[in-house]
């Protein structure tokens, strides 16, 4: 089966299109004000607004206040939620609507466990644990800590880049893989070539 993409971390509509004329399956919006990809609502409705058909948008949260996420909910209509923080499962399911539950992973995570907790999740989003820094940092975690039967509901992400997700996708087998940093030419700056050649390379593990 073919490996999703999801191209995260977008702040201007040309690298939005781009990612989707390169074969996105998906784009994420960071609500996190301290990121260098952080955008408004406002921002991320028009970009939304701008979209063809059939591509999925996923907002990102880092312990946002509930009114927060009711807010860019209703005006940006995206499509999934992605908490990156440290929402329960309770937290995570009240606001009714699909989610992924982003994990950082260090040797000691119980991933079996989290997948347990986190059962309404449509899928687990496995980041790099960098004390002190909610995620998006480029650092890559060793993913044999994946458990075999987790991987069908893994978007693998976590300091890809074109380089490395061929041999990220022939490993894992992941639903789908995620990159901010890997693609970018600067912070919050999407470079065309790079998210073109990540798709590529995904895409080439399955021919
Ligand atoms: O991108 C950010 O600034 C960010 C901030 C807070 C939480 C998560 C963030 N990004 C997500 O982290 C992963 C991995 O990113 P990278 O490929 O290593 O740069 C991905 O889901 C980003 O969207």
């Amino acid at each position: 089966m073919r490996t999703r993409v999801k191209i995260c971390g977008i702040t201007r509509l040309q690298d939005a299109l781009a990612a989707v004329e390169a074969g996105a399956d998906a784009l994420g919006f960071v609500f996190y004000p301290p990121s260098p990809r952080a955008v408004t609502p406002a921002q991320a409705a028009e970009i939304i607004a701008a979209l063809p058909p059939f591509v999925t948008t996923t907002a990102l949260f880092v312990n946002a206040q509930r009114n927060e996420i009711d807010e860019v909910v209703a005006l940006t209509q995206v499509d999934l939620l992605q908490f990156h923080g440290d929402e329960t499962p309770e937290f995570c399911q009240s606001v009714q609507k699909p989610f992924i539950r982003a994990l950082r992973v260090k040797p000691e995570t119980d991933l079996q466990a989290a997948a347990q907790d986190y059962a309404a999740a449509r899928a687990l989003l496995l980041d790099t644990y960098v004390a002190g820094v909610p995620g998006g940092t480029g650092a890559v975690f060793d993913w044999q800590l994946i458990p075999e039967t987790l991987r069908p509901k893994i978007v693998l992400a976590g300091g890809l880049t074109p380089q490395s997700v061929a041999q990220a996708v022939a490993q894992i087998r992941p639903w789908a893989v995620d990159v901010s940093g890997g693609v970018e030419q600067a912070p919050g700056i999407k470079d065309a070539q790079k998210i073109q050649e990540f798709i590529n390379e995904v895409n080439r593990v399955h021919v």
